[in-house]
């Protein structure tokens, strides 16, 4: 943590004038004035989008100390400041709210501020003496908020991605796919429009919900693909206006190297800095998992619902008292959970949508929202996931018992009787059985319908629950 003493100030001076910073403070002027202005949400910006923001300034710093555009011994000393916020320093420095001026000018600004002054400490000068390094004209050196947040925002996005959700999502696949082998022969009623239907294999249910996870995944990944290519070098309108020719190649290059991502350089720079269209693409993708995941959640509370007045085929690990008045009661805490996160995802996923075609001529000023929306998206969702596989999907149980009775008890399984006696009578059978209490094979029996043999051999529950064999080539 930075001590600031607030009993000691410095005078900082920008283009509007004089102000009083704390002493201790790394960040500067506009900082300052930005959180004056933005007392919106109390939040912060998150620390995976400072990261991006910090390598971005940390690659372009290499790339202009090459290029010979500011000194190397300027360049390092951005590069020795950036590494030490990435190190996890000086991170409570970064405190423009999310909901902020557009574009995102003051967050890129106090990025700006707080390297260009641990710079100069670590080059022997004074916090707020900018005479050798400017937080406009040497950190910020061939740089412009409209193409440096568009680039954070792909930046943040992948770390996030490889961060929490990919990991998380493959967790969650592994873990269902465990199930699935555990439940195979496992025998329930199947359900379609909460109604009695033909019946299924328990841990098809679970590889089904694998195999939805693991589409999710590809389509994410896919997705993502989109926000490897940069328009960092088009400063700030796309032009690259005050960069050298081999700027925007070099800074991809190192980019690259430092997030061990491979980044290219957009085949049209303007492009790559107006649309919002790789953010709309991935936040869609995200859309799509949540609405999915929404749904796994609701079977999974479903088929646990009880314990003597529901479903209760399935038992979902009790990790905490469920109620604070009904003694004994556990509720199905994680599944719950995930499905606010994924409605939260989805409400990020609209706003972004909002955002996306609020651009206007050279520039969409609604970044900071993308940014936020999109990576915090992410987050909560690889967060969420890791959280239901932990506490959740790998410890679930199954009630193999309840799970046959229902499925022998089916008024459904007359379906396998259509192809022999034909489905009006089929479903003469099925009334009278809801009517009467009988068993449909009784009734089949005393109508004479079918043998005895012939009756065994169709209303088998094994059989009739097989997946086709060919199903998972
Ligand atoms: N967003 C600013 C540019 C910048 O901050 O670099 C503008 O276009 O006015």
């Amino acid at each position: 943590m930075t001590e600031i003493d607030n009993a000691a100030y410095r005078i900082e001076k920008d283009s509007m004038g004089e102000r009083q910073i704390p002493a201790g403070a790394y960040y500067g002027i506009q900082t300052l004035r930005a959180t004056e202005n933005f007392p919106i949400s109390g939040i912060k910006p998150l620390s995976t989008y400072v990261d991006a923001g910090v390598l971005i300034k940390k690659a372009t710093a290499i790339a202009n100390g090459e290029l010979g555009c500011i000194s190397k011994e300027i360049s390092q000393a951005i590069v020795q400041a950036a590494d030490e916020v990435l190190s996890g320093k000086l991170r409570d420095q970064f405190v423009v709210d999310v909901y902020q001026a557009g574009a995102g000018t003051s967050h890129h600004m106090n990025i700006n501020e707080v390297l260009a002054n641990r710079a100069l400490e670590l080059l022997g000068d004074e916090k707020g003496n900018y005479k050798r390094i400017s937080p406009n004209d040497h950190v910020n050196y061939g740089q412009s908020t409209n193409d440096v947040i568009p680039t954070a925002i792909r930046i943040g996005g992948l770390l996030a991605l490889e961060k929490t959700l990919f990991p998380a999502l493959s967790d969650a696949i592994a873990a269902l796919d465990t199930k699935a082998e555990q439940f195979q022969d496992i025998v329930k009623s199947g359900r379609t429009h909460l109604q009695d239907a033909v019946p299924v294999r328990l841990g098809e249910n679970f590889r089904a919900w694998a195999q939805i996870l693991a589409d999710h995944l590809v389509r994410i990944e896919t997705a993502s693909g989109d926000l490897a290519l940069l328009g960092l070098g088009g400063s700030a309108a796309g032009t690259g206006l005050n960069t050298h020719p081999q700027y925007r190649f070099r800074v991809a290059e190192i980019l690259s190297e430092l997030i061990g991502i491979p980044l290219r350089t957009a085949p049209h720079l303007m492009a790559a800095m107006q649309s919002m269209a790789p953010f709309v693409n991935v936040s869609g993708a995200l859309r799509n998992l949540a609405q999915d995941l929404v749904k796994i959640s609701s079977d999974l509370r479903l088929m646990d619902s009880g314990p003597k007045t529901g479903f209760k085929e399935i038992q979902l690990p009790p990790v905490q008292p469920g109620s604070s008045i009904m003694p004994g009661k556990y509720n199905p805490v994680m599944a719950e959970m995930i499905s606010m996160v994924c409605f939260q995802v989805m409400g990020y996923d609209t706003a972004i949508a909002f955002a996306a075609q609020a651009g206007q001529l050279e520039l969409n000023v609604m970044m900071p929202l993308i940014a936020y929306d999109l990576i915090h998206s992410i987050e909560i969702l690889g967060n969420a996931i890791s959280a239901l596989t932990q506490q959740c999907l790998v410890g679930i149980t199954a009630n193999s018992d309840r799970c046959l009775a229902y499925a022998e008890g089916s008024l459904a399984l007359v379906t396998a009787l259509n192809t022999h006696i034909g489905y009006l009578n089929a479903a003469a059978v099925a009334k009278e059985s809801l009517e009467t209490g009988k068993s449909l094979r009784q009734i089949v029996l005393e109508r004479g319908l079918m043998s005895a043999e012939e009756l065994a051999q169709v209303l088998d529950l094994e059989k009739m629950s097989a997946m086709p064999v060919n199903n998972s080539d």
